[in-house]
């Protein structure tokens, strides 16, 4: 996703105003608008009211020099560490650069709501890029009064020819961002009991976000679950993590164009043994720190599957027909959300690609893996 400062402002998604209408496409919706107002109404009405109370906090925090994140304005911080998570890829700790107690607030309501991000500035170039902060759990180097503070971390891959993530990865440490937001990407509705999370590479973040959001919901006496799929290039960036569903089988069928969008069926896919993960430990990548912290908070609520396209197992059909069948609630569109995010090709292969139609980066039809599934009954939402 591309998006330019105002001087060369473009029809981004990323400069639209943060809170912006969503709504949720769904294999059910594709079928006919009609069909999809109707379904997507009662969430369209919630959002204007989720978001109106989020934005609550920091409306009154705008203007220029604000020292709270706010969405219209650029906001300093102060790059406080930057870990290396993989060869690729890096913990980001950043801290506001001017004291503010209204931080926090702003970041709780973003936290009630659903999914969010902020917009990065690369000042030399004036373009800006999305990051999606990581929820603080017990694996996170936070304390509290850092959290308290408004400190706020990133899991951030580094493209080697792409501008933002380089320029994050070569500032020293001191050195200010800016940043704005919170751009509430995703609403999860007070109902929703079930997700099944498809995450691509650093598409992770987002899950990590709804994962917190949905099970600290504490007045729901249902206990709702997320399960995630986690798809990776490379076994560094998920070491250590061990998948909650057993699986024998292996499949070829990957999302990356250069490898075709073949899906495998599993009766053609060849037997190999499953690797064997390494001990969570220190040699644990970061994220499967953070994923295990999440399954011990709310045990029985979190499952987690790895998928490693180096080790040929990808996220097949199969895999996500398991993950929606062992839903147990009923079919209601406001109970059930399928979140789908990573690289456009990953969202493209597994949910069809979002569109741009009038400005807006649009949801677009559910396409891909997931409309041959035809689940009725779950919302779709493309991050
Ligand atoms: C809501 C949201 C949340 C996100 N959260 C995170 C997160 O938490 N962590 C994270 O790491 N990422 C996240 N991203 C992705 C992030 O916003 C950036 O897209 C990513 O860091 C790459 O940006 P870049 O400026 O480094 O690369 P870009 O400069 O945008 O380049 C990206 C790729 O496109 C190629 N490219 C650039 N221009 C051209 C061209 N003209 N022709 C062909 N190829 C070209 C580059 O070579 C590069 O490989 C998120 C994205 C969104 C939308």
């Amino acid at each position: 996703m591309k998006s330019v400062l105002p001087s060369q402002r473009c029809s981004c998604r990323a400069f639209q105003h943060a809170i912006r209408p969503r709504r949720f496409a769904s294999t059910a919706s594709s079928n006919t608008s009609a069909t999809a107002s109707r379904k997507n109404r009662w969430l369209g009405v919630l959002f204007v009211t989720a978001t109106a109370a989020g934005a609550g906090a920091y409306v009154r925090s705008q203007g220029p020099g604000s020292t709270t994140l706010n969405e219209e304005t650029f906001t300093k911080y102060s790059l406080v560490s930057r870990e290396p998570v993989s060869a690729t890829s890096s913990l980001f700790t950043l801290r506001p650069r001017y004291p503010s107690g209204s931080n926090y607030d702003v970041y709780e309501n973003a936290w009630r709501i659903g999914v969010w991000s902020v917009m990065f500035k690369q000042p030399q170039l004036q373009i800006g890029r999305d990051y999606t902060p990581l929820p603080t759990t017990s694996a996170t180097t936070l304390t509290v009064d850092e959290e308290n503070e408004g400190y706020l971390q990133f899991f951030i891959r580094k493209d080697p020819f792409g501008e933002v993530s380089r320029y994050l990865h070569t500032l020293s440490i001191g050195a200010d961002i800016e940043m704005r937001g919170p751009q509430i990407e995703c609403v999860i509705p007070e109902e929703t009991k079930e997700i099944v999370f498809i995450a691509g590479g650093t598409g992770i973040a987002p899950a990590l976000q709804a994962g917190h959001s949905l099970l600290s919901r504490r007045n729901d006496e249902s206990r709702p679950k997320i399960h995630i799929l986690w798809a990776n290039r490379l076994k560094e960036d998920c070491l250590g993590g061990v998948s909650d569903t057993p699986r024998t089988l292996p499949s070829r069928g990957s999302w990356f164009p250069w490898f075709g969008t073949e899906t495998v069926a599993p009766e053609q896919a060849a037997p190999a043994p499953a690797p064997a993960p390494a001990p969570l430990g220190e040699a644990a990548s970061l994220i499967v720190k953070e994923l295990e912290a999440l399954k011990s908070q709310y045990p029985g609520q979190v499952k987690v599957d790895y998928y490693l396209d180096e080790e040929n197992r990808f996220i097949r059909k199969d895999d996500i027909s398991e993950a929606v069948k062992s839903s147990g609630s009923d079919g209601s569109l406001r109970k059930k959300l399928i979140l789908v995010s990573g690289p456009e090709g990953f969202i493209g292969y597994m949910a069809g690609p979002k569109v741009w139609a009038q400005g807006q980066e649009l949801q677009g039809p559910v396409q891909g893996v997931i409309k041959e599934l035809d689940l009725k009954d779950w919302a779709v939402w493309k991050l």
